[in-house]
């Protein structure tokens, strides 16, 4: 096949567009890509190994495990481990962050917050899945980084990506310089460069949102949804409802066609669903380097200032027209009610 460019290759290239690059966050993507291939071999036979249903355990959000989020999990903390170059794992399946203590990693400088599999409830029906990934520098220098080398704003991510797990799979990443995606050649085993330099359209007629929570919602996106819903071929609508209930494949639908992914806050949840440092955060990058936008409806996801681990947050994210609309709806609700 003239001309592939695998992700290996890709990533040594542009190290060069970082001149004090050693060479590290190479191996610690090429890492990544390492574990996303075995949990891309068990997904794709899953029905004929023991990896669907529950673990039987429940993580600290409360959710019940399932075996693949489990299993994703191990890989990845095995790959980023004897990788050498991660000191910290802080895991949508672990409660505290995971300091990687071995003997390669004891100069390891970098920190990875992972949604190990993203989409568990559709894991069982065969339903596309993902895996985010959000990577950061550690701050502090001296002896064993510590959660304020973790709890860092998006804006200081240093890459970020995520694998799906579809009717081909993928990895889609940016290190702050535009973001590429590359399938995965299961003849070869190796990710292929198949989507360079990817954009989001400006705008698009897709939304994404659960509406079964829709009396739960803010006004100011239940405006949204009637504007949505509207007859009116100048301005391209009634727009289409899609769903896929898998964070990871509903951004990177809306990426490729344009669209808009939403998660409010709602009764269930006050304070959004998704979580900011290891879902939020990483596809905010993903997006804005696409040319998008990423909003908690009121400012720049990767403006907050995370406090917690696992926190939440509500999520507005994908072109930018859609979301500005969103955002100018909500504030003038709360204009409204000011
Ligand atoms: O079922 P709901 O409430 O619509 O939530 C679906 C959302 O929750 C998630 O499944 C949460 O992620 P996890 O599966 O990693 O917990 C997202 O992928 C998805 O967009
Ligand atoms: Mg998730
Ligand atoms: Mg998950």
């Amino acid at each position: 096949m003239a001309g592939i460019k695998t992700l290996g290759q890709f990533i040594i290239e542009k190290q060069a567009d970082f001149p004090y690059a050693k060479g590290e966050l190479s191996r610690l993507l090429r890492d990544i890509g390492i574990a996303s291939k075995i949990v891309n071999r068990e997904v794709n036979k899953a029905g004929l190994v023991d990896i669907l249903g529950d673990f039987g355990s429940t993580n600290v959000q409360g959710e019940d495990q399932k075996k693949l989020d489990v299993f994703a999990n191990t890989q990845f903390i095995a790959a980023l481990t004897s990788g050498g170059e991660c000191c910290i794992v802080a895991s949508e399946e672990e409660d505290e962050f995971v300091a990687i203590d071995s003997p390669v990693s004891k100069n390891a400088k970098y920190i990875v917050c992972i949604d190990p599999l993203d989409g568990s409830s559709n894991i069982d029906c065969n339903v596309a899945v993902g895996t985010i990934f959000s990577i950061f520098r550690r701050k502090s220098t001296e002896g064993k980084a510590t959660l304020e080398d973790v709890l860092q704003k998006g804006t200081e991510q240093v890459a970020a990506g995520y694998v799906i797990y579809g009717s081909s799979t993928m990895l889609v990443y940016t290190t702050g310089k535009g973001v590429n995606g590359f399938t995965l050649d299961p003849s070869i085993g190796e990710f292929c460069l198949s989507h360079p330099d990817m954009k989001v359209p400006e705008d698009g007629k897709i939304y994404s949102i659960n509406e079964g929570n829709y009396v739960h919602f803010p006004d100011g996106v239940k405006k949204y949804l009637k504007y949505a819903q509207v007859e009116d071929k100048a301005s391209n609508r009634p727009y289409t409802s899609r769903y896929i209930g898998s964070m990871v494949a509903d951004i990177h639908r809306n990426l490729i066609k344009g669209g808009i992914y939403m998660y409010p806050t709602t009764a269930g949840s006050p304070n959004g669903k998704l979580r900011l440092m290891y879902e939020c955060n990483p596809m905010a990058f993903i997006i804005e380097q696409a040319g998008g936008v990423a909003s908690d409806g009121f400012r720049r996801i990767m403006e907050i200032e995370p406090t917690a681990l696992h926190q939440r947050t509500a999520v507005y994210i994908g072109s930018r027209k859609m979301v500005e609309m969103v955002e100018s709806l909500l504030a003038e609700q709360q204009a409204r009610v000011a």
